[in-house]
């Protein structure tokens, strides 16, 4: 499935959904815990059967009694009428339990698999599926599949199974007394059913709509409890705002799910009167035969059993349907992200360096945006070379960086790598080429040693060179002082843990680059919160260390672009200019105003406003 399918592909068809999830449920099933699931549906089948066994027991026990009143020495047989109907009792009670059991091992087992499917996807699919919000609101959804409301279904399914096949039993038992009584059975119990189906069917529909609003709720109350958020909002005194907002959020997705429970009330009350008259008649009728000798005591206590049997099984049949509609929409969103295409990589070329890279009429705009972001860019950039990007704010540079390294593919125009188009070459193979220090950089929860490991995790045990990289980020002294070892945690919210200031996560981020031996590095924005100090010589590492390297810096900062051997300027999109620092100093141009900009703070106070002026 493509990304625009998943997109708009999306209409209400919740039987269909419903029939659809459960086969992918049955598969899996199958595949994973067969044994478990035959004996699961052959002791359900078995307990179905018990109830109107039961039934038909409790009547030959009345009858039997009415005997023994006057044949005393008949009482053995009411004796085995009595341990017989013990034991199903107990045997239906112990086989529900058994069967819950079953069922949890069952959707535990399931619910791993799908969990390890979903995760696995979600780190294989494209990038382009993380710019819609469509593709957001299914990962929420199915999430509520995998707590288990998803599976649940198939087990409702098999309980509805079952219990048609005591409502079979039961209906035969009133046949064998009078056809009208099923008939009139029915007339109790679908209406109830048929309400529970329309309001599951409503309550689809409001699910799916106010799953938006439910995460932007979600997103609102996770801020109340994240420290970094938390400082802004004391500062900004924002409380109260986020409060009323969260207030506003969480009453419009309540009064939608009341809508449907005023609905559901309104038409029950309907249903149930009209049961009441119907239960109110087919009484009066039992009396009636009763009266007339048509009926014995014991068959009057069965049918009355029969029909609150058949009443309850009605019930459990319509709350099945109730869940099973409640989690349909969790389960449809579960199998269309399980079922979002990923490139097939295994059958594209491998490579085992990236000595050229050539954009060739790149054109690049987000999924779902008719905007370009760049547009038309050529060109090239050889083995060892340093490249600098400058440019203002929004100009794509980011965006271009994300095209170069393969993680977005360009929308029009074509990126060749050593001559190769990059959409032919395996994406793995070209990644393992390449390191990168993003912008916005992750800040694991996790160890030291998974926070600079995670650069080349087979390395993640050498010890030696993780420290190596340590002191060449400039954070040994941080860490020696402090006693930290590598497997102490970077975060006060773990036991043991310890803080890192912004700088110092940069020089972590920077670390995992220098963790992995690769043709291209990646540097965006790489020292925009580091010390003057700490900016030169983590400058000064990356140029020295990289001499076979190619590197790709990003950044606003005009002075270092002099160790670079091509500078690109780019402007709304489009490369403004390209040269080498000096080239582009005596162009007078873009960069050359940019470089003045920066420069003036470092004109003695008298000139300063002459040189605003100028630029
Ligand atoms: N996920 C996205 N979906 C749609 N548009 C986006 C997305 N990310 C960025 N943009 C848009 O693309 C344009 C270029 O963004 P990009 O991050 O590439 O710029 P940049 O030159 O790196 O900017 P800066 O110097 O501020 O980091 C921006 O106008 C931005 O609004």
């Amino acid at each position: 499935m493509k990304l625009n399918e998943l997109k708009f592909h999306e209409k209400d068809r919740p039987v269909r959904d419903f029939f659809y999830s459960q086969y992918f449920y049955l598969k899996n099933i199958w595949r994973e815990q067969k044994g478990i699931f035959l004996f699961l549906t052959l002791l359900s089948i078995i307990t179905s059967i018990m109830l109107p066994l039961e039934i038909l027991l409790q009547k030959r026990l009345i009858d039997q009694l009415t005997v023994v009143q006057k044949i005393p020495n008949e009482l053995g047989f009411v004796l085995v009428l009595l341990v017989a109907i013990t034991f199903l009792s107990l045997f239906g009670q112990l086989s529900g339990k058994i069967q819950d059991y079953l069922f949890r091992k069952i959707s535990l087992r399931v619910n791993y698999l799908f969990k390890a499917m979903l995760n696995k996807k979600v780190t294989s699919v494209s990038l382009e599926n993380f710019e819609s919000s469509f593709f957001y609101n299914q990962v929420n959804l199915a999430a509520k599949a995998l707590e288990g409301n998803g599976i649940g279904t198939t087990y409702s399914f098999l309980q509805i199974i079952t219990s048609v096949f005591s409502l079979f039993s039961v209906f035969a038992i009133l046949t064998a007394i009078h056809w009208t009584l099923p008939l009139t059975v029915l007339l109790s119990t679908i209406p109830g059913v048929v309400i529970v189906f329309f309001s599951k069917l409503k309550n689809y529909k409001v699910e799916k709509n106010v799953v938006f609003k439910e995460r932007e709720l979600s997103y609102t109350e996770s801020l109340f409890f994240d420290k970094s958020y938390l400082k802004e909002i004391k500062v900004y005194t924002l409380s109260d705002y986020l409060l009323e907002k969260w207030k506003k959020l969480y009453f419009y997705t309540m009064n939608k799910r009341l809508e449907v429970t005023k609905w559901e009330l309104k038409n029950s009350a309907v249903v149930i009167l009209f049961v009441g008259v119907i239960n109110t008649g087919v009484s009066v009728f039992f009396v009636y035969q009763l009266v007339e000798n048509a009926l014995t005591i014991g068959s009057y206590v069965a049918l009355t059993a029969a029909i609150i049997t058949l009443q309850g099984i009605f019930a459990q049949i319509g709350a099945h349907i109730a869940s099973i509609f409640e989690a349909a929409i969790y389960n449809n969103a579960l199998i269309k992200l399980l079922k979002i295409e990923h490139f097939d990589d295994e059958k594209r070329e491998e490579i085992n360096s990236i000595e050229t890279i050539d954009i060739k009429n790149g054109t690049f705009n987000y999924p779902y945006s008719d905007i370009s972001v760049f547009s038309k860019l050529n060109f090239s950039i050889r083995r060892g070379e340093k490249i600098s990007i400058v440019g203002g704010n929004g100009s794509g540079k980011t965006t271009l960086a994300h095209c170069l390294v393969g993680l977005f593919n360009l929308t029009e125009g074509t990126i060749l790598v050593n001559g190769e188009n990059m959409n032919d070459i395996e994406k793995s193979s070209l990644h393992k080429q390449v390191a990168v220090v993003f912008q916005t950089f992750p800040k694991y929860m996790y160890s030291l040693r998974e926070n600079i490991g995670f650069g080349n995790v087979d390395d993640m045990e050498n010890a030696q060179k993780i420290w190596d990289v340590i002191r060449k980020v400039g954070l040994e002294h941080k860490f020696s002082i402090h006693n930290v070892d590598l497997d102490t945690y970077l975060s006060k919210e773990m036991d043991g843990g310890i803080d890192l200031s912004g700088g110092e996560w940069q020089k972590i981020a920077l670390g995992r680059a220098l963790m992995k031996d690769v043709s291209l590095i990646l540097l965006d924005e790489p020292t925009a919160s580091l010390d003057p100090h700490s900016e030169l010589k983590t400058l000064e590492l990356f140029d020295s260390m990289t001499d076979d390297k190619t590197t790709i810096t990003i950044t606003h900062r005009i002075g270092p672009t002099k160790l670079s051997d091509k500078i690109i300027v780019m402007d709304k999109g489009k490369i403004e200019e390209i040269g080498t620092f000096d080239e582009l100093i005596n162009n007078k141009g873009l960069f050359y105003r940019m470089h003045q900009a920066q420069s003036k703070w470092y004109e003695r106070k008298e000139h300063f406003h002459e040189t605003v002026e100028t630029t």
